[in-house]
């Protein structure tokens, strides 16, 4: 379909469009001419995906300015997607215009995933997988290889300077899958060859971490210019990541191996010194001039980065007591011990980065000022070393980030010291939390760096938490509901058994008998009913495994068993992976299956459960994160003093976040149906915090139900939707084709039509009337005030 918004001409791939997805091009075409950030919600299953491409590419190919779109998904499976769907919209634009563009698409994943090296691939680890890469790939091997020494090198990765550098692959859009594929063939690296074209591209499919994960970031993005578009799909859980991205768990065991790497640095140092001294010198040299000139050496597959170091300060020198490399490791030796004499405290301590840096200098005279560049020097040195096994490095590593981090940011981070793993537990196993609290530290350079980010989600409701929460302003704001042309998903809330006891996943009353009995009675009830699939969602794995045992003990299993396959999610990737395959199989012969899993678990965020293979959800309890968490509690009292957010505002925007999730796992087209169930008398006063799609789709009978009311409307729901509905029904409501869309346009043109003509009618009139009315309408205004005053003058004893 093609059709313009305002100016720009847009090839849509599908012979349809949603209401909301033309609503939503509207809005993100507003977005970037204004150079603004948005916020949108878009109802899952709606084509979230092809509105954005359609849109922007549409804005790259026709405005001059041909900005540059990076779309940064969560997983593999998403990246994937994204790339198939820029596929195909690249292939009908051709067909449509007759000619294929000048034009390229690329996704970037790890090394794991893209590595076609036959023993490196081979690695089930992705840090081993960059370290052995680095060691068949570092310039300094290289220049082995070159002296004739006997060093292995990786031939996918030297095929590629024999190319073009700006022309590794043809021109076009590559799934992950193609790159992997015409690597193969031509016997080049897909891993690089991504990395490389990245400046040459057009759109840039990867995941968040390569834009909020500093350490990575300013490796990987640093050289995309301002005027580029980013989005950050399915982006309701972005504030974690980025908090994530800066905080690091020390223990006693990495410590441990922090300290043998300082070992084995000063092992080899001493012997680089007894080899080739100038090398040494060389670096103490360039330390000198500062960091940013020891940095221009560095090569594309360095391993280790500088967490978050402000510019000026790379161009500083680096302080004289870390900069021989000696001197260095005998620093961090130093450093280490002192965070190993601090392991042996057996009470919990909370502290802010200043006053560990305080009590840091009093015991060890250590300053700031080293600490800060402590990552930065480890690269350098490491670098100077040549060293290949980095691997071994990785807990120096964090303890040189750590260094760096706590002495760069006074606030938005806090250590904890733990030094028991649970509250009963007796034998310590400390863990020493730096934790960060300001999901804004990690973005903010993505908002201060590029004039367009888009945020978008399914579930990204209540929208004003994310600007609050990341610091950033919004020029569109936009939430859409689902059309529909009939009720295709029965949202209900169930707060009551049958015997009319409520029922919650409350800490207090969870593991009563009535409540479990309850929520067991509808399981039992939705699993007879429900045809196929149902999935079920629990708060944490630790209530899944205690009702599931109290389950069996009343009996309640054994029901369920006799009208589906029961299956569980474990915290194994594998054993869950294996679960839904089954799943899947039962769903497909007709047996049918329940998939017990919990929210905020691999399931509910990435795995889509559409037709029969979800027809119900239920939500067993208000997914409330773990309160006790002393790193949740300190983000609490973070939000409520630096950004007003209150503790359970937070927490029940959160809750509701994840709730949402699960629910959209079953819906996920506009022919799809499916019946979402949120058991838990809690979520009745919770449904407000629901994505507009889902809450305006939730009928205040709907709202406050007992079990035997709910299976009584979700049997009438399935009886509605098992009656044939012809794809014609849909069109002109929820379907437009081309004629129903210019009518919409032509009724918004009309409408804005009229709505200037009001203004300009208004306006005329005003300039008509200035002269004469306005003036008697004030002359008339002073008389009254005379008259007033003569009133009151009347009125007074004179
Ligand atoms: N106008 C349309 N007509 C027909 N099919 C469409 C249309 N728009 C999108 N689709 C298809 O609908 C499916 C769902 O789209 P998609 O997965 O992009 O939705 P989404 O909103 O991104 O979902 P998610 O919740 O995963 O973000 C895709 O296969 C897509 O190709
Ligand atoms: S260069 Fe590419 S193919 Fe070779 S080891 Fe590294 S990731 Fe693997």
């Amino acid at each position: 379909m093609k059709f313009f918004i305002e100016d720009l001409p847009i090839l849509f791939p599908y012979p349809r469009i949603y209401p909301e997805q033309y609503a939503y091009m509207c809005d993100l075409k507003r977005t970037l001419d204004a150079g603004g950030h948005c916020v949108l919600e878009m109802p899952s299953g709606t084509g979230k995906t092809v509105s954005l491409l359609s849109l922007i590419v549409a804005y790259q190919q026709h405005y001059p300015e041909h900005r540059k779109l990076i779309y940064c998904s969560r997983t593999m499976s998403e990246i994937e997607k994204a790339l198939a769907e820029l596929k195909a919209l690249m292939k009908y634009r051709a067909d449509q215009l007759g000619e294929v563009e000048e034009f390229r698409g690329l996704g970037l994943t790890s090394r794991k995933n893209l590595c076609l090296h036959p023993s490196v691939k081979r690695e089930k680890s992705g840090s081993v997988v960059d370290s052995r890469c680095r060691s068949l790939t570092a310039g300094f091997v290289k220049e082995k290889k070159e002296r004739g020494e006997d060093v292995d090198l990786c031939i996918y990765h030297d095929n590629l300077d024999l190319l073009e550098p700006h022309n590794l692959i043809p021109a076009g859009v590559w799934t992950l899958d193609g790159m992997l594929r015409y690597g193969e063939e031509q016997k080049q690296c897909p891993y690089f060859t991504a990395r490389r074209m990245m400046p040459f591209c057009n759109v840039i499919i990867y995941s968040y971490h390569y834009l909020l994960d500093p350490k990575i970031a300013e490796r990987v993005s640093r050289e995309l210019s301002k005027d580029c578009i980013v989005v950050f799909d399915e982006a309701h859980n972005i504030d974690n990541v980025c908090i994530e991205s800066l905080s690091i768990d020390l223990t006693e065991d990495s410590l441990r191996k922090a300290a043998r790497g300082a070992a084995n640095l000063e092992r080899e140092i001493t012997q680089l010194k007894e080899t080739d001294a100038d090398k040494l010198q060389n670096e103490y040299a360039k330390l000198v001039e500062g960091l940013r000139e020891a940095d221009e050496a560095r090569d594309e597959g360095a391993f280790m980065s500088n967490p978050a170091l402000p510019d000026d300060l790379l161009k500083e020198a680096v302080p004289g007591n870390i900069r021989r490399a000696e001197h260095f490791t005998a620093f961090l030796k130093r450093f280490i011990e002192y965070l190993k004499t601090r392991m042996k405290v057996l009470h919990v301590i909370s502290e802010t980065p200043p006053s560990f840096l305080q009590h840091l200098k009093e015991l060890t005279f250590i300053e700031r000022k080293p600490l800060r560049f402590c990552a930065e020097r480890l690269t350098s040195l490491v670098r100077t070393l040549e060293l290949t096994n980095i691997e071994d490095y990785q807990p120096l590593q964090e303890v040189a980030t750590f260094a760096t981090l706590a002495a760069t940011y006074d606030t938005g981070f806090l250590l904890i010291l733990e030094p028991f793993e649970s509250e009963t537990a007796t034998v310590p196993n400390p863990v020493l939390h730096f934790t960060c609290l300001d999901a804004a530290i990690a973005i903010k350079p993505v908002f201060d760096r590029f004039s367009s980010v888009i945020i978008t989600s399914g579930t990204i409701s209540p929208l004003e938490m994310y600007p609050k929460m990341l610091g950033f302003t919004t020029v569109v704001q936009e939430s859409y509901s689902m059309t529909l042309a009939r009720r295709s998903f029965l949202p209900m809330i169930v707060t009551r058994g049958s015997d009319q006891g409520t029922i919650s996943s409350g800490f207090q009353t969870r593991n009563d008998p009535s409540n479990v009995r309850n929520y067991g009675a509808l399981l039992v009830e939705f699993s007879k009913l429900t045809p196929d699939g149902i999935v079920v969602f629990f708060p944490s794995y630790l209530y899944m495994e205690s009702i599931i045992s109290m389950w069996q003990g009343m009996g309640i299993l054994d029901q369920v068993w006799k009208s589906k396959l029961i299956l569980v999610e474990t915290p194994d990737s594998q054993e869950t992976s294996l679960a839904l395959e089954t799943y899947r199989t039962a769903c497909s012969n007709g047996r049918g299956a329940i998939l017990l899993c919990v929210a905020r678990g691999k399931v509910s965020e990435g795995i889509d459960f559409d037709h029969h293979y979800g027809r119900t959800v239920l939500c067993i309890g208000v997914p409330f994160q773990y309160t006790e968490s002393r790193i949740l509690k300190a983000r609490l009292e973070f939000l409520r003093e630096t950004y007003r957010i209150r503790e359970n505002d937070f927490l029940s925007f959160d809750a509701m976040r994840h709730c949402a999730q699960c629910l959209g796992r079953v819906l996920r087209g506009k022919d799809d149906y499916g019946i979402m169930v949120m058991a838990d008398r809690r979520f009745a006063k919770k449904k407000t915090q629901l994505p507009k799609w889902i809450s305006s789709a939730l009928m205040e009978a709907d709202a406050n139900m007992s079990v035997d009311q709910a299976v009584a409307t979700a049997k009438r729901f399935l009886k509605t939707m098992s009656k044939p509905f012809p794809i014609r029904m849909q069109e002109g409501i929820s379907t437009w084709s081309y004629g129903d869309l210019m009518q919409h346009q032509e009724k918004l043109g009309a409408e804005r039509d009229r709505e200037m003509r009001m203004a300009g009618a208004y306006e005329e009139g005003y300039e008509g009337v200035h002269g004469d009315q306005v003036m008697q309408e004030a002359q008339h205004a002073e008389d009254m005030i005379d008259d007033d005053m003569d009133d009151a003058m009347l009125g007074m004893d004179v």
